[in-house]
C-alpha cells in the first residue's frame, strides 16, 4: 500500500442469497445434490478504489445501491463475500449514530466507557469527557441514563463520542440527515477543522454537503462503481443520472395512449373536392388565439351545410365539438367555393389533440377528416379538461 493511502479497498463484492420462500432455505440445506433454490444478489460487485491521507471521498447513490453495505465493510462490520480492505489507523464509524450508546447508562458514563475503549489515558479523560460534553448540549440530563433521552440528544452524544476518539479515517453515513438545523451545523464545522488530519469517507444525500467537503465522489448504481473522481463532476454524474431515471419513469407512469374513436374516415368526391384544413401553429399556449383555416369546392347545391370540429385528447376523450350552421356561400361558376376559418380561445389543459374536420349537408356527411394534432403546453393547467369562455356577474 502507497505511504499516502490509507484505504485501500480492492474488489470488494458482497452477495446475499435470496429466496422466493422461507422453506426454500430448508430444502437447500437438507438437498442431497445441492440443489440451488436461491438466486444471487450483488449487494456490491467488484469495488476497488483508495483514499489518502487528508482525503474526503463521498459515497452517492440512491437508496439501496450499496452505501451503507460498503462503509460496513470498510469499517470491519461486515465481511466481503470476495475481495479485501487494508486501513492504516484508527476508524471511528459512524454508521447509526446511537449505536455505541448503552441505554441503561449514563451520557457520562457512555462518554467514559467509550473514551476508555479508544484509549484514553486517566489525564486525558477529564478534558475528553468535558469537550464532548459541550458539543453534545445534553445539560443535567447527561447524569442520566441515555434510554430517557430524545433521538436528537443521542445524535449529538453519539456524534461527539466519535469524532473524540481521534480517528485516523472517520466513517460518516448520513450522520447530518438526523438532528436539527444547529446541530448539522455543529458536526458540519466539526468535521470541517477535522478534515486536514483525518481521511474522511462520507455518506450523503446532501449534495451541498458533498460538494462542501469531499475531495472525491463514488457514484453506486446497483452495487457497482458508475463513477469514481472528481466530487464537482460526480454530482453532475449523479444529477443528470437522477433526471434521466425520473424521465424515464414518467414515459412507464404515463397512461396507455389509446386510438381515440373518431368513427369512420369518409370523403365523397362526388360531392366536395380541393378540402383543406389546418390549424394555425402546432403548439399552443394557455389563452392562446387558435384558428383553423379552411377551404373546400362543392359541386352541387347544398340544402343545409355544417362544418364541425370535434376535438378529442390523447386517451380518446371527447373534449368538446365547434358546430356552424351555415348558408351564407356564394355560387362560383358551377361550384361552390367555400374559404372561412374557426377561432377560438386555447382554453385546454397541456396534452396533445386530434381534431376532425367534418363537412354535412343536412344528415348527410360529405367530410370527415382528421387535421393534423396540436400540443397546448404551458405549465398552468385549468380544471377539468378545458374551461370555457366565461365572465362572471356577481352582486353583493
Ligand atoms: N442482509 C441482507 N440480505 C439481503 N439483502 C440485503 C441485506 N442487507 C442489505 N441488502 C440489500 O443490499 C442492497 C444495498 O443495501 P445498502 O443498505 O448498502 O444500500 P444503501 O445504498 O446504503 O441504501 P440507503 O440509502 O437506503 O441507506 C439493498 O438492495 C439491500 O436490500
Amino acid at each position: 500500500m502507497n505511504k499516502l493511502t490509507i484505504v485501500k479497498v480492492k474488489n470488494i463484492s458482497k452477495t446475499y442469497k435470496l429466496y422466493n420462500k422461507p422453506i426454500d432455505r430448508v430444502k437447500e440445506t437438507l438437498n442431497p445434490f445441492k440443489k440451488k433454490y436461491h438466486k444471487e444478489f450483488y449487494a456490491l460487485n467488484d469495488i476497488s478504489f483508495e483514499l489518502k491521507r487528508g482525503e474526503t471521498l463521498g459515497i452517492i447513490g440512491r437508496n439501496g445501491n450499496g452505501k451503507s453495505t460498503l462503509l460496513k465493510i470498510i469499517s470491519g462490520v461486515l465481511t466481503p463475500t470476495k475481495g479485501h480492505v487494508n486501513t492504516k489507523g484508527k476508524i471511528s464509524a459512524i454508521l447509526e449514530l446511537t449505536s455505541s450508546l448503552k441505554p441503561e447508562l449514563t451520557g457520562l458514563e457512555n462518554i467514559e466507557l467509550n473514551l476508555k475503549i479508544s484509549g484514553f489515558n486517566k489525564n486525558e479523560l477529564k478534558e475528553k469527557i468535558k469537550e464532548i460534553e459541550e458539543f453534545a448540549e445534553i445539560g443535567e440530563f447527561i447524569t442520566q441514563p441515555v434510554k430517557t433521552y430524545s433521538s436528537g440528544m443521542k445524535s449529538r452524544l453519539g456524534f461527539g463520542i466519535a469524532i473524540s476518539s481521534k480517528p485516523d479515517i472517520l466513517i460518516l453515513d448520513e450522520v447530518l440527515a438526523v438532528g436539527d438545523f444547529n446541530f448539522q451545523q455543529k458536526c458540519l464545522s466539526k468535521i470541517n477543522a477535522m478534515r486536514e488530519n483525518i481521511s474522511m469517507i462520507f455518506v450523503s444525500h446532501s449534495m451541498n454537503s458533498v460538494r462542501l467537503f469531499c475531495d472525491n465522489v463514488l457514484v453506486l448504481e446497483k452495487g457497482k462503481k458508475v463513477f469514481y473522481g472528481n466530487a464537482d463532476d460526480g454530482i453532475k454524474y449523479y444529477i443528470e443520472q437522477e433526471e434521466n431515471e425520473k424521465q424515464e419513469l414518467n414515459k412507464k407512469n404515463t397512461p396507455k395512449v389509446v386510438k381515440p374513436f373518431y368513427g369512420d374516415l369518409f370523403h365523397n368526391k362526388e360531392k366536395i373536392i380541393n378540402v383543406k384544413h389546418s390549424w394555425s401553429k402546432v403548439m399552443y399556449k394557455l389563452q392562446e388565439e387558435m384558428i383553423l383555416d379552411f377551404s373546400f369546392e362543392l359541386k352541387f347545391d347544398p340544402k343545409n351545410l355544417i362544418i364541425g370540429l370535434p376535438i378529442w385528447d390523447n386517451l380518446g376523450n371527447n373534449i368538446t365539438s365547434f358546430n356552424s350552421d351555415f348558408y351564407k356561400i356564394r355560387l362560383f361558376k358551377d361550384r361552390y367555393k367555400i374559404k372561412g376559418s374557426l377561432k377560438t380561445n386555447c382554453y385546454f389543459n397541456p396534452n396533445e389533440y386530434s381534431s376532425m374536420f367534418v363537412v354535412v349537408d343536412g344528415s348527410e356527411f360529405l367530410y370527415r377528416q382528421l387535421n393534423k394534432n396540436f400540443t397546448v403546453a404551458n405549465r398552468e393547467r385549468v380544471f377539468g379538461y378545458v374551461t370555457l369562455n366565461h365572465e362572471w356577474e356577481i352582486n353583493g
